[in-house]
């Protein structure tokens, strides 16, 4: 099992540029729509039950929060958008925000891209997308609660959002994921590894390290 996130403990929150943390090295974001699954995942890729707080309220995360994962990295967990409730104005003031991050962070190596795998590449998301392709960010969708669909309905889904992407000109790699039953967990952990420039987990073999971004 794959344990180094095993260890991220919580930094600090940032709500907005003036209080971005100092950039001590490699962090990838991760983001979604409200209610995409993104504290789950993180709880699950990171084996802890509440480190990024699982809220049945929809649109309750509202700074951008940093989690140590040891030697200078950082997960960093984006506030989900699309929520309709919240106002105009802080929608907004948000966008701002997450443009100013996504172009200016040096230490940014990529972007985790939530959806949920019933209502993926919503008009936000491609927003989202877009912004990534601007300000040159990797992206690496994760199609969530993939335990939701049968079998051939997630696979199926998982190719139509991959057209998609590839329709639009955006290369982004494309995992099913379940916080629930832990489908695509390796992956996404792999994916990180690499971005953030960790070398193999010790003690992984020789299949965990092929068992490539794109599996699930
Ligand atoms: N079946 C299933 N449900 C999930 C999964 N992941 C999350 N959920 C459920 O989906 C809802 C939203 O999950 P959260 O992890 O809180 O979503 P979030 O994206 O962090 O939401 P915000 O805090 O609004 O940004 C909760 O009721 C979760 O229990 C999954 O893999 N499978």
């Amino acid at each position: 099992m794959h344990k180094r996130y095993q260890n991220a403990r919580f930094v600090t929150s940032a709500a907005s540029v003036a209080s971005l943390p100092p950039e001590t090295g490699a962090e990838v974001a991760f983001a979604g729509r409200s209610n995409a699954g993104k504290s789950s995942a993180l709880n699950r890729i990171c084996h802890q039950k509440a480190l990024a707080r699982t809220s049945k309220t929809p649109g309750r995360t509202q700074q951008i929060n940093f989690f140590d994962v040891g030697e200078g990295r950082h997960l960093v967990d984006l506030p989900g958008y699309g929520y309709a409730r919240v106002e105009k104005s802080r929608q907004r003031q948000w966008g701002a925000f997450l443009q100013h991050y996504l172009l200016e962070r040096g230490a940014l190596r990529g972007l985790i891209l939530l959806m949920d795998i019933r209502h993926p590449l919503t008009p936000l998301d491609e927003q989202l997308l877009n912004l990534c392709r601007e300000a040159g960010v990797p992206v690496h969708v994760l199609l969530t609660k993939s335990d939701k669909l049968k079998r051939g309905q997630a696979t199926t889904a998982r190719r139509e959002v991959k057209k998609r992407l590839e329709a639009e000109g955006l290369h982004a790699e494309v995992q099913l994921f379940s916080a629930l039953n832990g489908e695509g967990l390796e992956a996404v952990q792999a994916r990180l590894d690499d971005w953030l420039g960790f070398g193999p987990p010790a003690g992984a073999d020789a299949a965990a390290e092929t068992s490539g971004p794109e599996a699930g």
